[in-house]
């Protein structure tokens, strides 16, 4: 069987006694993209900082492509768009290209440099964003979605495997959104890049995920839209009117 992508097994994490995840388990398999869904404050972030060793479970283990993850290193193999770093000072010194290059230092050793060959990969990324032509300008300057973008290429840069989303649309517009959809799936497409998207929005996630994470600290479903859609169970738990919320763009 080949190996999942990333594995999650037992994991529990409580923030000061409060229960944040209880003992969820799943696999990724290579070329899956899920879409993680929940209500506020269900543990849909702590799941991700868990599994990219930010933050540490109480109990249970993740492994990332067959290595347990405090052994893992290849941190290049996945890229990471973090909640809320679109909110950048306006005034943040940086360009568009220096943003992207940074990307370049997951998994180097110390000390970590960005050189002359780096640049074929920042230009390639920036090309398949479209965003060659802002290469020069301050990220402070730009509006929601472009940064959006560039913070995106950034993830990107290294050709990951792997790629962690977490609410990267929350600050876009409908049509912003729609394109920065269209990109990932694009990617998961055509290159297999296993995607997992954490997302408030239940409504469509299932025109874009292959499979379903339904979390409340633990996990209510874990499965293809289909056996979600067709499960009684679920019709039980959610109620017929919120299943097929989530059915109904799939
Ligand atoms: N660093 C922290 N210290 C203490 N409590 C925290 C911390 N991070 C998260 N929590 C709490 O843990 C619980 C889960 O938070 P988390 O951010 O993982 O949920 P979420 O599903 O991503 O929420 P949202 O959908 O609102 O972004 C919440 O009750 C939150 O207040």
């Amino acid at each position: 069987m080949p190996v999942a992508v990333v594995a999650v097994n037992g994991v529990s994490l409580a923030y000061h006694g409060a229960e944040a995840l209880r003992d969820v388990t799943f696999e990724v398999a290579a070329g899956d993209y899920v879409g993680v869904v929940g209500p506020n404050g269900s543990g849909k972030s702590t799941l991700i900082r868990c599994i990219l060793g930010l933050a540490r479970p109480d109990r249970g283990t993740v492994d990332l492509f067959g290595t347990e993850r405090s052994r893992f290193s290849q941190w290049q193999r996945i890229g990471y768009l973090p909640q809320g770093l679109q909110h950048f000072n306006p005034h943040f010194p940086a360009t568009v290209a220096e943003v992207v290059a940074l990307g370049l230092l997951a998994g180097r050793p110390f000390p970590r440099r960005v050189g002359r060959g780096d640049a074929g990969a920042v230009e390639r990324v920036l090309a398949l964003m479209g965003i060659e032509a802002i290469r020069d300008r301050l990220v402070g300057e730009l509006s929601g979605g472009l940064r959006q973008r560039v913070l995106l290429a950034r993830a990107l840069v290294n050709e990951p495997e792997l790629l962690l989303l977490d609410e990267p649309t929350t600050a876009l517009d409908p049509e912003t959104r729609e394109n920065f959809y269209g990109i990932i799936q694009e990617l998961n497409r055509t290159r297999g890049t296993t995607v997992i998207l954490v997302t408030h929005d239940s409504g469509s996630i299932g025109r874009y995920a292959s499979r379903l994470l339904y979390l409340d600290k633990r996990v209510v479903f874990y499965g293809g839209f289909d056996s979600f859609c067709d499960s009684p169970e679920m019709s039980d738990f959610f109620g017929i009117h919120s299943q097929h919320l989530i059915c109904h763009r799939h």
